[in-house]
């Protein structure tokens, strides 16, 4: 199915249902087409209302997709008043970390076809990661449909199982904070080497952002690029030998990731 004949009803337009839904509409999704439940829009999702878009009201037919993009928090008490939209016809597409398939399975039927899904943020420039999982319910038609929506705003890649995504959330769903953070560290540094902290912050933030698109639009790994960095004796290689020693900088990450994943296993038994 094309996005312009698509249907939608989203639930939840903050951060990253806002992103998705900016990306689907510069790619031809009709604002006609979309009905969008958020109880504080931003101004940008009121003005789409000029476009046709329907804010706070439940559409009269069946959508073809039910977007859930509320805080798993709430996922709950969100769902009270869509229920009858949880159709077989409908595909209920969650972007919720740690709500698992069995809850959309509780509440909606158990023939109800859902796709989870975990972007990120760089979503909301086209750049995001999604990766998806489907229950058995779910056609072809349906999954394509879901791959092309998130296709839409970035890479996607499919799970085997649902129990990868509380990894895939750490990594990827997480993964830009700890990018941003590492941007906020090598300004503080930058600032402890004596450099203004506007300089340092323009340094550290055009480093991470140009590394980036290294990573991106270069063929190399990512072990490459950094040995093309890296002079023999030179100041790189006295660097590496602190961030690296006795890896501690993967000893970090992994136990980051870890504690990310933990949190996703808590929030999937709550
Ligand atoms: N941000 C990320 O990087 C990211 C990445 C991947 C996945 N996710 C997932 O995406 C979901 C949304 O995250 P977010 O960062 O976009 O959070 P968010 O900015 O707080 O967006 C959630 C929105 O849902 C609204 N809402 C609350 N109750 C609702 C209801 N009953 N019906 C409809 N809307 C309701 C919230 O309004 P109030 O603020 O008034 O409560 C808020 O505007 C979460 O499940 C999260 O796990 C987020
Ligand atoms: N943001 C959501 C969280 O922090 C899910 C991944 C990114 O829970």
């Amino acid at each position: 199915m094309k996005l312009t004949d698509l249907s939608v009803l989203l639930v939840g337009c903050g951060k990253m249902g806002s992103a998705l839904l900016k990306g689907w509409l510069d790619k031809g999704l009709e604002p006609g087409n979309v009905h969008v439940l958020e109880p504080y829009p931003s101004a940008w999702l009121q003005q789409q209302t000029q476009q046709g878009l329907r804010l706070n009201c439940l559409p009269k037919s069946l959508p073809d997709v039910l977007v859930l993009a509320t805080k798993p928090q709430i996922m709950s008490d969100a769902i009270a008043s869509i229920e009858p939209f949880g159709s077989q016809s409908t595909l209920v597409l969650s972007i919720a970390a740690g709500s698992p398939i069995r809850l959309f399975e509780d509440r909606f039927g158990a023939n109800v076809a859902v796709v989870r899904a975990m972007p990120n943020t760089p979503a909301a420039i086209g750049a995001g990661i999604t990766a998806l999982v489907a229950n058995n319910n779910v056609t072809d038609d349906q999954m394509q449909l879901a791959e092309g929506l998130m296709a839409s705003v970035g890479k996607t890649i499919t799970l085997e199982t649902e129990d990868q995504m509380h990894a895939v959330t750490a990594l990827s769903g997480s993964g830009p904070a700890y990018v941003f953070a590492l941007a906020e560290a090598m300004t503080a540094a930058g600032v402890a080497a004596g450099l203004s902290e506007t300089i340092a912050s323009q340094l550290a933030c055009a480093t991470v952002s140009g590394a980036g698109r290294m990573l991106e639009e270069t063929p190399d790994s990512p072990s490459t690029l950094r040995e093309q960095v890296t002079s023999p004796k030179g100041t790189t290689a006295a660097g590496l030998d602190v961030l690296q020693r006795k890896d501690a900088l993967t000893y970090l990450l992994t136990a980051t990731v870890k504690a990310a994943a933990r949190r996703s296993v808590a929030l999937s038994d709550t």
